[in-house]
């Protein structure tokens, strides 16, 4: 059963449509990650959800209730990442876990979180004396104190070093592992991949794909690229009829292909007719990286159009 259901949504700032027509369900127990390029409209989506803003069309459904309406019995079920701005400089780290700690029913118990987050050598450190990194763990832990069904992080990793950001991945695996949904805004495809079940790539203000990460890279263009050096010139005409080819490129003799395993195989084929020799033959899987730049970067829709 979908735990956020987002149907048809819409949000118009000065007579531009941010958010023109955006569709999802999020399932229970799932992370869910919406990516795309700056200023696609992903934030946002997500305080619609959270009940910030106030759709100018559609419909948003929080297990069933509507976070403009009921916002306060939505604030119970969904625990969202604040923004800076929202705790003042002189709190200390345990009298900000305690607050939030005391404004739930069932809260989590906050040394352990605070532990988990390397906060626990912070706790008397005031909000306004932390690093970038330090008051983004603090946002996670203050996130997940009240013990949500539904967890929102926008850019949870921004700011974090490589080995911060792999201890909170590993700390919402383990939150999706007690049956806590995660809803996840991100710009880090590592991130996406690693976590996310499924993926809405949004493009201004739209849907541009929705599928698993390996789904969005089968879909991409060019999901298997294959390069070789030949020993001999190949006809143009002969590569430009391989099977789902996505693109060609000649690159100091060097040869450049996108497109799907069957690509790789007819250009193989093809090369041992002609008994020309692949020099130094590579074959690349695409990753969420090329996929994303495939689904949100015009030029390269227009040219495979
Ligand atoms: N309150 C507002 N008033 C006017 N324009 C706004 C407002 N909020 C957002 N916008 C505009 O809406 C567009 C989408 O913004 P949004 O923050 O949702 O994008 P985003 O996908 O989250 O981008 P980013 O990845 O840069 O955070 C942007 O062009 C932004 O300038």
């Amino acid at each position: 059963m979908p735990v956020i259901e987002v149907t048809d949504l819409r949000k118009t700032y000065g007579g531009r449509a941010v958010v023109d027509g955006v569709s999802f369900a999020v399932e229970e127990g799932e992370i869910f990650g919406i990516l795309g390029p700056n200023g696609a409209g992903k934030t946002t989506t997500v305080e619609c959800i959270e009940g910030l803003r106030v759709p100018d069309a559609g419909r948003v459904r929080v297990t069933g209730l509507d976070p403009v309406a009921d916002h306060a019995r939505v604030a119970r079920v969904l625990g969202a990442q604040l923004q800076e701005s929202e705790l003042q400089a002189k709190l200390t780290v345990r009298e900000a876990l305690e607050l939030y700690a005391s404004f739930y029913p069932d809260p989590l118990d906050w040394a352990p979180l605070a532990e988990r987050l390397g906060l626990g050598e912070k706790l008397s450190a005031r909000f306004g004396k932390l690093s970038g990194g330090q008051k983004q763990r603090l946002f996670i832990a203050l996130a997940l104190i009240g013990n949500p069904r539904i967890v929102v992080l926008d850019e949870l990793t921004t700011g974090l070093d490589p080995r911060a950001r792999r201890d909170t991945w590993e700390l919402i695996e383990d939150v999706r592992a007690g049956g806590v949904t995660v809803l996840l805004v991100t710009h880090f495809m590592e991130e996406a991949q690693r976590l996310c079940d499924r993926i809405a790539v949004i493009d201004k203000g739209r849907v541009a794909a929705l599928d698993s990460p390996a789904g969005l890279i089968r879909r991409s263009a060019g999901a298997t690229v294959i390069s070789f050096t030949p020993s001999a010139p190949v006809d143009d005409r002969d590569l430009n009829a391989l099977p789902e080819l996505a693109s060609v490129e000649h690159r100091d003799g060097r040869i450049t292909l996108a497109g799907t395993d069957e690509t790789v195989n007819a250009v193989i084929t093809l090369l041992a007719r002609h008994r020309i020799t692949a020099h130094q033959l590579r074959v690349v899987d695409a990753t969420l990286d090329d996929a994303f730049l495939d689904l949100t970067d015009d030029r390269t829709k227009e040219a495979t159009a």
